[in-house]
């Protein structure tokens, strides 16, 4: 790289995501206490933490499905929390969810399934909605007859890959992911991180990623954010990840399981490690 090609800092970088001194809890038990996490355009960032530390609930709450106690969500540089119902409409548009299980609703065939936000909050005549549900499934690596198809006619990685043209439908900035490669055999899930990191860098798509799968984390995740203790443990590159001394980092990032997976840019790349 040319010396003099200044690197953008994480100062200078768009926050597409700012959570800053969030507290959420449910009768007299806190899960998140004061927890502040940033997230900046283009990336994807991998968040992990122990089975119910409370990964879930902060995505539920950033995206208003829970209530929170105190602090405040910035979605776009706009708080979510305190925008008029107008401009909430329109931060609910840039933003995607997939959540875990794919969560198609089965009586509905993929195309009305990627139809529905569109519905929802556009008023676009049904052709236009068409080849837009066509151009999403395109996007995502599915063939066009899979449009007229009900979930149930779909293997695992299909539904995640329809769900994932949902979450898309509106072209957001900003996608949450909850495990998506959770249920995928290896080849699978290997293909879906590989198309995630395609939408990264094709369309500049920011990525919020729950996972517990080590290999995302190795090969596809720009960032990595730890929960634990009810706030951001540890924040950054796979490279903090492995020189943190944090117990459970430690454990986590470098345990057995870890050391046998090749890094993103390895030249080696061997296969995915299986549960
Ligand atoms: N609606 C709710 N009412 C009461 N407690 C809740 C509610 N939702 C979550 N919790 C509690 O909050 C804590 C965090 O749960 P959460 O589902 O966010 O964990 P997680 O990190 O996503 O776990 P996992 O990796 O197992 O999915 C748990 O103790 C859970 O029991």
């Amino acid at each position: 790289m040319d010396d003099k090609t200044p690197v953008a800092n994480e100062d200078e970088r768009e926050k597409v995501l700012s959570v800053k001194g969030l507290t959420v809890g449910f009768g007299s038990k806190i899960v998140l206490d004061n927890l502040d996490l940033d997230i900046y355009r283009g990336e994807i960032l991998g968040f992990v933490g122990a089975s119910g530390a409370g990964k879930s609930v902060l995505m539920r709450t950033v995206l208003r499905l829970l209530p929170r106690r105190s602090g405040t969500i910035e979605i776009l540089g706009s708080d979510y929390n305190t925008v008029d119902e107008r401009t909430r409409m329109e931060l609910d548009t840039r933003l995607g969810v997939l959540f875990q299980h794919g969560a198609l609703f089965s009586a509905l065939t993929v195309k009305e399934n990627i139809q529905l936000p569109m519905r929802e909050y556009l008023d676009l005549p049904k052709w236009l909605m068409d080849e837009l549900a066509y151009l999403k499934l395109d996007l995502v690596g599915l063939d066009p007859d899979a449009a007229d198809k009900y979930p149930s006619e779909l293997s695992g990685g299909m539904i995640k890959r329809a769900a994932l043209a949902r979450a898309l439908a509106l072209d957001p900035d900003l996608v949450f992911l909850d495990e998506p490669t959770s249920g995928l055999d290896p080849i699978g899930a290997a293909e879906f991180d590989e198309l995630i990191a395609r939408l990264r860098d094709t369309l500049g798509l920011t990525v919020y990623m729950v996972t517990h799968d080590l290999d995302s984390l190795f090969s596809v995740c720009d960032r990595i954010a730890v929960l634990g203790q009810k706030r951001v443990l540890v924040e950054g590159t796979l490279d903090d990840m492995l020189a943190s001394e944090d117990p459970w980092v430690k454990s986590y990032f470098r345990g057995k399981r870890a050391r046998s997976i090749p890094r993103r840019g390895d030249p080696v790349a061997s296969g995915r490690v299986t549960d």
